[in-house]
C-alpha cells in the first residue's frame, strides 16, 4: 500500500477543516458537495449519516473523474444528524424550527451520529458511522430565546453547536466530543491511516 498525503475534503464546513487541523491534516482542496439531504421515508439517523456521507464522497469523486492534477487524491467527506429517537433533526433553516428543535432537546437526552466516508486513491470506499450521546439540562424560555438571539445554531445540525454557548446545556456526553462538533478526529485518523494516508508525515514536518 503506497503512502500518500494528498487529500479533498469534500466539504464545507469550517469545523471539520479545524477538527482536521488538529489532527494535523491540512487538506489539498475543498470542494463543497450540494447535496439533497431530506431523509427517505421511515430512513434511521444512523443510516441517513451514513447515505449523506458517501453520497458527498461520491459526488465529489464523479466532480474530479477528468481531472488528472486530482489523481492520487484520498476523499474525505462527513456528514452529522442529531436524533431524537428515531427522528432526525437537521439544520434548521429558520428560527422557528431551531426553536422547536432546542424545545425538543431540552432535558432529555439525544444521539449525535456523524458518518464518515473516505475514497481511497485506487477507488476503495470505507465508511464508519460514530455515536455520542448528550444530555442536554432542562432549557428556560430565557435561554432558548437568548440563544436562539445569538444565532449560533445556524447550520448547525440540530440547531445547537456544543462548542460554543450550548456546551454550557450539556450534563453529560457519552461517547466523542468531536464527532458532535462534526467530525470524530479518533475515527476519521484511524480510517485515513488503514487506507494508507500518511498522517504522521505531517506531525513530523510540525516539528
Ligand atoms: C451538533 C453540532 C453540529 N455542528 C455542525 C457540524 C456540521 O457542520 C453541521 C451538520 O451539517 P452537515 O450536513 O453534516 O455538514 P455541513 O452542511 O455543515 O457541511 P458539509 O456537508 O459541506 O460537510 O453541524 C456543530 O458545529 N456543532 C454541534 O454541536
Amino acid at each position: 500500500m503506497a503512502l500518500s498525503k494528498k487529500l479533498i475534503l469534500a466539504s464545507g464546513s469550517p469545523r471539520r477543516v479545524e477538527l482536521l487541523a488538529q489532527a494535523g491534516i491540512e487538506p489539498d482542496k475543498l470542494m463543497p458537495m450540494e447535496i439533497d439531504e431530506t431523509p427517505a421515508k421511515s430512513e434511521h439517523p444512523r443510516s441517513l449519516a451514513r447515505r449523506l456521507s458517501k453520497e458527498k464522497a461520491e459526488a465529489a469523486r464523479a466532480a474530479i473523474v477528468s481531472d488528472p492534477a486530482l489523481k492520487g487524491h484520498f476523499i474525505l467527506s462527513a456528514d452529522t444528524v442529531v436524533s431524537v429517537g428515531r427522528r432526525s433533526i437537521g439544520k434548521p433553516e429558520r428560527v422557528d424550527e431551531a426553536s422547536n428543535a432546542l424545545y425538543l432537546l431540552s432535558g432529555r437526552s439525544h444521539r449525535v451520529f456523524t458518518g464518515v466516508c473516505v475514497i481511497t486513491p485506487s477507488g476503495k470506499l470505507r465508511q464508519t458511522i460514530v455515536e455520542t450521546r448528550v444530555r442536554f439540562k432542562r432549557l428556560s424560555t430565557v435561554e432558548i430565546d437568548s440563544y436562539l438571539a445569538s444565532g449560533q445554531w445556524r447550520g448547525k445540525a440540530g440547531g445547537y453547536a456544543i462548542q460554543g454557548f450550548a456546551g454550557a446545556f450539556v450534563v453529560k456526553l457519552v461517547g466523542s466530543y468531536t464527532n458532535v462538533v462534526g467530525l470524530p478526529l479518533y475515527e476519521t485518523v484511524g480510517l485515513l491511516t488503514g487506507e494508507g494516508y500518511d498522517v504522521h508525515l505531517n506531525w513530523l514536518e510540525a516539528r
